[in-house]
Order: structure tokens, then sequence, then C-alpha cells
């Protein structure tokens, strides 16, 4: 966000060495049965963009909301801005869009956006956030009015409202059209080039792409791959080749290779290297089957493997 109040903002991109904003140190964290997190471990530094990336139920959003404050670990440590997310202090640096809002319907744009600035010790100027968030001269709509897009942008506008140093978006652009999530992605990478830290989740890669510098995969509450977009990508692009056939021999570019009920499926990250390998190879096969993994299955695949990927 640009304005008079930027300059104090501390933590500015690539503060080397500086310390986390926000750290867990081997968090579980269980609901009943349910392992949601499991001994997850992360810092996140003045600057950073991350965005966490993974498929439903993975556990993104309960690591935003025991970074914020909202759950507890139930055993491991989590800090924020150097102390404890239960520390009101604390939580007057951050703002937060949880994944899903629940704003007074009958309250107008205005008055939710002074009610949220009133928690902060220094707040946006109004028009200026609305604008921000492409609801500029909506100030007297009430919430009840405005349309479900509309509803989510105002909902992610208020973790910005007072000038917070670290925001935790969850799912941000849920239910926005193409246009309200480029203007969106816009609204974030300025915060951020004004020296604001952003934690944002999403289940595409895509979104994250557009937005994030690290990459954090998330699965079945582990942190599965940490790393820039680009060694993600890599992993995404990761490929099954099924066939049927007798032996093969050495093909460039497999990761693993399974055998189970008569068929062979192979593991590679340049499927079409492979399948001009196993051509000019000359191996009689057939039943030649190529399939794109889920990210997660990716990961998990690899990683069962051996070393961790990223
Ligand atoms: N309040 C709760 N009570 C019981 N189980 C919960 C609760 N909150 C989360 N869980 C479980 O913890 C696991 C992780 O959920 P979480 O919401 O953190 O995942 P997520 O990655 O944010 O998923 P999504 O992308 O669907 O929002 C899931 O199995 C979920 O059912």
């Amino acid at each position: 966000m640009t304005g008079p109040t930027t300059e104090t903002r501390p933590g500015r991109a690539g503060e080397a060495g500086a310390e986390p904003l926000a750290r867990a140190v081997e968090v579980t964290r269980r609901y009943g049965d349910v392992v949601a997190l499991d001994r997850v471990s992360l810092d996140v530094r003045p600057g950073e963009l991350v965005g966490l990336l993974g498929p439903n139920g993975a556990g993104k959003s309960t690591l935003i909301n025991l970074f914020s404050g909202l759950r507890r670990p139930t055993s491991g440590r989590v800090e924020l801005l150097g102390g404890s997310p239960a520390d009101p202090v604390r939580r007057r640096g951050i703002g937060v869009t949880p994944q899903e809002t629940g704003l007074p319907a009958t309250l107008r744009v205005g008055e939710i956006v002074d009610f949220a600035a009133a928690h902060y010790p220094r707040s946006l100027e109004r028009g200026a956030l609305l604008e921000r968030f492409g609801l500029s001269g909506m100030e007297r709509r009430q919430v009840g009015g405005l349309s479900g897009g509309q509803r989510r942008r105002l909902a992610v506008a208020l973790a910005f409202a007072g000038d917070p140093r670290l925001v935790f978006l969850d799912e941000p652009t849920t239910g926005l059209d193409v246009e309200a999530r480029r203007s969106l992605w816009d609204a974030v990478r300025e915060f951020h080039a004004d020296g604001g830290t952003v934690v944002l989740t999403s289940h595409y890669l895509e979104e994250i792409e557009a937005l994030a510098q690290r990459v954090v995969v998330i699965g079945q509450g582990r942190i599965l791959a940490d790393g820039t977009t680009d060694q993600v990508r890599g992993i995404a692009g990761v490929r099954h080749v099924t066939l049927v056939c007798d032996d093969l021999p050495e093909l460039p570019g497999v990761l693993r290779t399974e055998r189970a009920d008569g068929l062979t499926r192979l593991l590679t990250s340049d499927a079409d290297a492979l399948v001009r390998a196993l051509v000019r190879a000359d191996v009689p096969f057939s039943g030649l089957e190529i399939r794109p993994t889920s990210l997660e299955e990716a990961f998990l695949t690899i990683t069962s493997g051996g070393s961790r990927a990223a």
C-alpha cells in the first residue's frame, strides 16, 4: 500500500538474516483423531510473499489459524512478530482474511472498514483502501446488497485496513471473476512492493505462481516442499507413463518405476523424452498411457521414495 505510513513499516523485502515475523517450530495440531498438522516448522521472514499450496484438508487454514492466534497448537511452538499469537499487541501488527467471513448484512461498507480500522493504532485512508480493492464509491452500500465477489473483495480489503506488517490471506480469490482476481493480485503485489509481508493459501499453482516467490507445499499435514516457484513447477510437471512390457532398458528422466498387475508404471518429469527413448530403444510395448499426477501425488510419490523434494 502506498501512503505516508508505509515509510515507517519495518521489515522491507530482502532483509537477509532478519528475525522471522511468523514462526512455527515442530507444530502439531490435532482435532480429535485428525492430525491437521504434523510437526511443521516454517519461518516467514520480512518482505516475503509466501504461497501455501495444497489440496483440500492439507492443513493450510490450520497453519494460518495458528499463526493468527485463532487456534493453539497441540504441541510445538508458534511465534508471531517475536511474541505469542495470543498477544493482542502482536495481533495488531497483522491483517487476516479467513477462508469464510460472515460480515453483518445491515452494516454499510464504510462502517465495516471504520470498525476494522479502529482496532489498529494506525490505518489506511478509507477511500484509498476501497479504491485499491475495486470498491470505490460503495461506502454507503449495505453489505447484504453486495455481490459475492464484492463481499469477498471487502473481506480481503479489511486485512489491509490497519496498515499491517504481515497479512494472512486464506483463499483470497474464491468466487472472484478473472478481472477481479487480477486486480486483487495487483493490490497484494503493491502491498508487497511497499515492504509488506504476505502469506496466502491456494489450491492452484497458477495463483501461487502469479504472486509468490516462495512456495510451501503442504499435504496431509506435512510440508512436502519449500522452494521457489520454478522448483515447484518442475515437480508439478511430473507424469505417469503406464505400459505393458517385459524388461526395460535404462531410460532418461525416470524418477520411479513400479510394476503391478502386469503393468509397468514410470514416474517422469519429461514424458515426451521418455517415450522418444522408449521408441528408439525398440522395446516391444503396448497400452501406452500418459497422465498427469496431482501436485500432491507427485510430491508424495517422490518423497516416499527417498529424500525430500526441493
Ligand atoms: N475445527 C475442526 N474440527 C475438526 N477437524 C478439523 C477442524 N478444522 C480442520 N479440521 C481438519 O483438519 C484437516 C486440515 O484442515 P484445514 O482446513 O487446515 O485444511 P486446508 O488445507 O485449509 O483445506 P481446504 O483447502 O479445504 O480449506 C482436515 O482434515 C480438516 O477436516
